[in-house]
């Protein structure tokens, strides 16, 4: 088939690559010249790993394409895939002037019959916008389908090649049958293509996204408890999570939920309730414990050293908001590092991959350390931020050499607080064994 997919982010570049892997041609559209002219000179503009193998091998079929011009696209695709930003407005719903934007364009290009398929997270009611949008500039037939997507940034190629479940909302048999025809090999093994009318299906993805920020919300709370009361959470962790009925997944506390998706996404479904009278008191909670979970360092940090960190040192490791991932949007590092500059501390930071991402942000106001034990170098303190493997087994008497004092405070639970102890180490993690002196 002929797709055509608006938007070339992570998951419009993820899936464009996806397709044209399964023998579709693909043409990925993006308003970003910049962004085109490096994908057309052969460059993977985001890091996701793995899809530098696809990406080559189906330029090289001649399968996969892009350029910046819509109406290319429009007249390349009988699918096209809108996925586009829909971030925090200031009241904290979705802005949905990218996708309607584009829709009242694709409208206009309109010739022959098109799928138009929502990919980007939208609430719902957006496919019937989107519709109208499109129906107040031509008379060409066409389709609106709702198609949310689930992939996690990490693991996005292995997530869309492998599904769980393939949501599809519509209203159309006609598209409905195109849609199915492109996802069969994506469901080889089994898992469902879940059709749906189009509300149900733009609701699943706020619900699900939702639900998983609870989950790991609630396990935050859990955390902070155990430290109360002298509780290990991973202990709790293992206990709680080989109930099949909870599950061993998404119950890692840390330093607060980030990245792109879930903090805007809870946001935005808090505001479609308000909007509609119903006040989401759940969602209310995890979105307050959540800002507090992202500076829980701060304190400790800060108390740690008398209440004053002016010209203090510190090193961070990790500034993504997860491993395997440059995408640094909402990420906790960037809001302690922020705490931290602004109470007149130095921060040294590693990061394999997000580094880039956050100098165009900072620019030199921090230091941008070559590897994670230069980051070390006369620093008072290590704070870890993102659980990157490279992190996992560090050598320790390296570390503890490099830096001014033994002090790690740790946001992702790595280590094992005894080892710590012995290796005479201050460790400070999230939700365990943490002795008030
Ligand atoms: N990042 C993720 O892991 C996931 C994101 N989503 C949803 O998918 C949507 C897209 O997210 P991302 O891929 O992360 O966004 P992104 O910000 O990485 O990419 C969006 C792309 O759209 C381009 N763009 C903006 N306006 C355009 C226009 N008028 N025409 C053509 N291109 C245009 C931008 O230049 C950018 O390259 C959002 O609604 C997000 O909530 C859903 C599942 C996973
Ligand atoms: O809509 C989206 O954009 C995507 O959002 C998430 O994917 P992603 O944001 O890439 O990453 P996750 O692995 O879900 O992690 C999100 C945040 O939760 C945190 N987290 C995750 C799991 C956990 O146990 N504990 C925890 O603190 C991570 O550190 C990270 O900050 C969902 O998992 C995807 O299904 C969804 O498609």
């Amino acid at each position: 088939m002929n797709i055509s997919i608006i938007g070339t982010g992570y998951v419009g570049l993820v899936t464009g690559t996806c397709l044209a892997e399964t023998g579709n041609n693909v043409l990925c559209i993006d308003i970003d010249e910049n962004k085109v002219k490096r994908m057309n000179n052969g460059e993977v503009p985001i890091y996701e790993p793995h899809l530098d193998l696809l990406f080559h091998r189906n330029i090289k079929a001649s399968r996969l394409h892009f350029s910046k011009s819509l109406k290319e696209g429009l007249e390349h695709g009988d699918i096209i895939f809108l996925a586009l930003p829909t971030p925090e407005d200031e009241d904290g719903s979705a802005d949905l002037s990218y996708v309607l934007g584009a829709a009242q364009e694709i409208g206009k290009l309109l010739k022959n019959y098109k799928v138009i398929v929502d990919k980007s997270t939208v609430p719902v009611g957006t496919s019937e916008k989107v519709r109208h949008v499109i129906s107040s500039v031509t008379d060409v037939e066409f389709d609106v389908v709702s198609n949310p997507e689930f992939l996690r940034e990490g693991f996005a190629v292995d997530d869309f090649l492998k599904p769980e479940r393939i949501v599809i909302g519509s209203n159309s048999d006609k598209a409905t049958a195109l849609m199915e025809k492109l996802y069969k090999p994506f469901v080889r093994s089994g898992n469902p293509i879940i059709v749906m009318d189009e509300k149900s299906a733009e609701l699943t993805k706020y619900a699900a996204n939702s639900f998983l920020a609870t989950k790991i919300t609630f396990m935050n709370e859990i955390a902070n408890f155990c430290e109360k009361v002298g509780a290990d959470v991973d202990k709790v962790r293992a206990g709680m999570g080989t109930d099949s009925r909870i599950g061993k997944r998404f119950l890692f506390p840390g330093i607060g939920y980030g990245g792109s998706c879930f903090p805007k996404d809870v946001k935005a479904l808090y505001k479609s309730g308000k909007d509609e009278g119903y006040e989401f008191d759940i969602l209310n909670a995890v979105i307050r414990v959540n800002d507090l979970q992202k500076k829980i360092l701060i304190p400790r940090i800060t108390s740690y050293f008398n209440g004053d960190v002016r010209n203090k040192t510190f090193a961070i490791w990790g500034l993504a908001f997860k491993p395997e991932t440059d995408d640094i949007r909402e990420a906790p590092a960037l809001y302690i590092i922020d705490e931290l500059l602004k109470n007149g501390a130095k921060v040294q930071v590693f990061d394999p991959e997000a580094m880039p991402n956050v100098k165009r942000q900072f620019g030199d106001q921090l230091i941008f350390s070559a590897n994670m034990y230069a980051a070390l170098k006369s620093a008072d303190a290590l704070i870890i931020c993102t659980e990157w493997s490279i992190f996992r087994t560090p050598d320790f008497e390296r570390l503890k050499n490099n830096l001014n004092n033994p002090v790690i405070f740790d946001g992702r639970n790595l280590y094992d607080v005894e080892d710590m102890e012995k290796e005479g180490f201050y460790y400070r993690s999230i939700g365990r064994n943490f002795k008030k002196a």
